[in-house]
């Protein structure tokens, strides 16, 4: 967990905590010193010594005093430990999400990623001010106790330290029963948690088949499996605890037994036995807080790695300095091989030149790699082999904001954050005037929609931007990246919801795309590939044909079956 911590802290502050630690376990140390003063007290209180109570007294009174100042200065170093842990971590998972391949944050790692973060970074805090201190006072103080132990009688002393790796031993048996128990509990809520927004999201569907949450099989076996899970936990938690609590008491009666046999052997005075025994007890009542603390420190060390397991992810390499630009809007994909699964290859040996300026179309079957083209020239992922090059520039020896610099890019999914309809859209380029940021939603189209608005303008898209159709979201996309200019538009042509007047829309939009920038687009309709100046096909991850519509028709293969099927009216789509 410390090594964990250290990580979140990041080079350069690693100190602060290991300076937290030194004064917990100065105090906890104080805190063992004045427990072992007690003993020569007592023995002075019975034997009547009057001068050495005295000064034991007052040593005791100073190390209390010592104690005291120690753990204020313990307790602000532990806040001001957790609240730089808590932004560090905050700023280092912000700085390394930004440096992860964009493919690696789908619907899952999402949904994980969000609950680590809020699950750790609570947990950060929970473990400054509940857990650290305990633990390493807990076993400091009775470290100390049991030098001390050794100090007034070597026997009792050995006894203690004899009974350490017994109580270590049932207390990592406690803490190993309810970490493993947590980490079972964790999987079975991030499974419920995940059915649970799949079952509202999927509403629409089940209505439409006619299903309540108890047709829902998914999320009753998940709801289910939590129950079992969690009953499962406890029953093993309570074994865990009872076993190191059992322990405890165990080593407190060998302990007394010890400190009889002292007392009937002639070796130290009842007194003294007494003194020492209630220095056992001293030893033994921070142990037992050990075996709740060693369970819930694991459960917080569970959270915390996670966190940091995310710090741990590969990001995608960067160049300190982007290579520069030969040919500004020229995308070229050489012999590139690249599959999610890098056994299950999507694309094999794919080229493709799209010459700067023109309009190039994508058409081929479903799954035969269209929008991976897209996602690699983005640099979502990195190929396994071949290169893929923007403006002449391997993507690789680009930095991502001189990559995103050169990419507009609309995709299928169009995602609207939940602002108003023009925030949306100015950010393509907010430092845009408002005359380049009229003329761009006027040929997406997007002022009509603007007409058919409540509040214009200003109406808010909801959270994705649900108040807004399939279509109407690609139109704002496509006026985003208008007016954003980038050399090079990426388009994936929207499959649903283009009825005639997107299409329409959708047409002008590329025509005007095309006079400022390369355009490379996933076309599934007809009129937009017929007037592209190149077309590619597509077919199981390979580009097998390229030219234009007349010289595909002419070379009589791929494209021109699926033109003549289209044609023969089989309802046809080129994707
Ligand atoms: N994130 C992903 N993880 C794993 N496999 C994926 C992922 N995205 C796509 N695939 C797979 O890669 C293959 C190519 O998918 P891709 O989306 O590139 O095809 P496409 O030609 O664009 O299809 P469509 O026209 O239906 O969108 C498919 O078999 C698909 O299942």
């Amino acid at each position: 967990m410390i090594t964990d911590l250290r990580l979140l802290l990041g080079p350069g502050k690693a100190h602060i905590l290991t300076i937290y630690v030194a004064w917990t376990l100065l105090y906890g140390v104080l805190s063992g010193v004045a427990a072992a003063l007690l003993v020569p007290v007592i023995v002075d209180l019975a034997s009547g010594d009057w001068d050495a109570i005295d000064t034991h007294l007052l040593t005791l009174a100073i190390v209390t005093v010592a104690a005291g100042i120690v753990r204020y200065v313990q307790t602000m170093r532990g806040s001001a430990a957790a609240l730089e842990t808590l932004s560090s971590t905050h700023q280092r998972l912000g700085d390394h999400l930004v440096s992860l391949p964009l493919g690696w944050f789908d619907a899952d790692r999402t949904g994980r990623l969000t609950r680590v973060a809020t699950d750790g970074t609570m947990m950060i805090t929970g473990i400054f001010a509940h857990l650290l201190a305990p633990l390493v006072i807990s076993v400091a103080a009775p470290a100390t106790v049991t030098i001390a132990l050794f100090w007034y009688d070597w026997r009792l002393g050995l006894a203690t330290a004899l009974s350490i790796p017994v109580l270590a031993f049932a207390f990592r048996f406690a803490a190993a029963s309810v970490a493993r128990g947590e980490a079972r509990n964790h999987a079975a809520d991030v499974e419920a948690g995940t059915r649970v927004i799949e079952f509202g999201q999927k509403q629409r569907v089940l209505r439409a088949f006619g299903r309540s949450i108890h047709g829902y099989q998914p999320l009753e076996d998940a709801i289910e499996a939590q129950r079992r899970t969690r009953r499962r936990t406890l029953g093993q938690a309570v074994v865990g605890l009872s076993v190191s609590g059992l322990a405890v008491q165990l080593a407190v009666t060998a302990l007394m037994l010890a400190g009889v046999w002292l007392v009937l052997d002639g070796s130290v005075s009842p007194v003294v036995a007494v003194a020492l025994i209630a220095l056992a007890f001293r030893f033994a009542g921070p142990l037992a807080d050990v075996s709740e603390y060693a369970g819930a420190i694991r459960i917080a060390g569970n959270d915390l790695h996670r966190l940091t397991d995310v710090l741990r992810e590969q990001g995608m390499p960067e160049p300190e300095e982007s290579s520069s630009l030969s040919e500004p809007g020229l995308i070229e994909l050489d012999n590139v091989t690249f599959g999610y699964e890098p056994q299950t290859p999507v694309l094999r040996d794919f080229s493709l030149t799209v010459p700067p300026g023109s309009v190039t179309a994508l058409v081929g079957p479903s799954g035969s790699g269209k929008t991976t083209v897209i996602r690699l020239i983005s640099r979502f992922w990195d190929t396994q082999r071949g290169a893929v090059r923007v403006g002449g520039a391997d993507v690789r020896d680009l930095r991502t904001e001189d990559l995103t610099r050169q990419l507009a890019l609309v995709f299928q999914d169009v995602y609207l954050f939940d602002d108003t309809l023009a925030a949306n859209i100015r950010l393509g380029r907010p430092e845009a005037t408002d005359a380049q940021f009229v003329e761009a939603a006027r040929l997406a189209g997007v002022d009509e929609i603007v007409a058919r608005l409540p509040n214009g303008w200003d109406t808010r898209v909801g959270e994705g931007g649900v108040a807004l159709s399939g279509g109407e979201r690609q139109r704002v996309s496509i006026a985003r990246a208008l007016l954003k200019r980038a050399p090079i538009v990426l388009l994936d042509e929207a499959t649903a919801a283009l009825d005639p007047e997107n299409e329409r829309y959708l047409q002008r939009s590329i025509r005007q795309l095309a006079q400022h920038s390369t355009v490379l687009l996933i076309a599934h309709r007809l009129s937009n590939v017929v007037d592209a100046d190149q077309i590619v096909v597509v077919e199981d991850g390979r580009a097998v044909e390229a030219g234009t519509h007349q010289s595909l028709i002419a070379a009589d293969g791929s494209y021109a079956r699926l033109w003549h099927a289209r044609s023969s009216g089989q309802g046809w789509r080129l994707a």
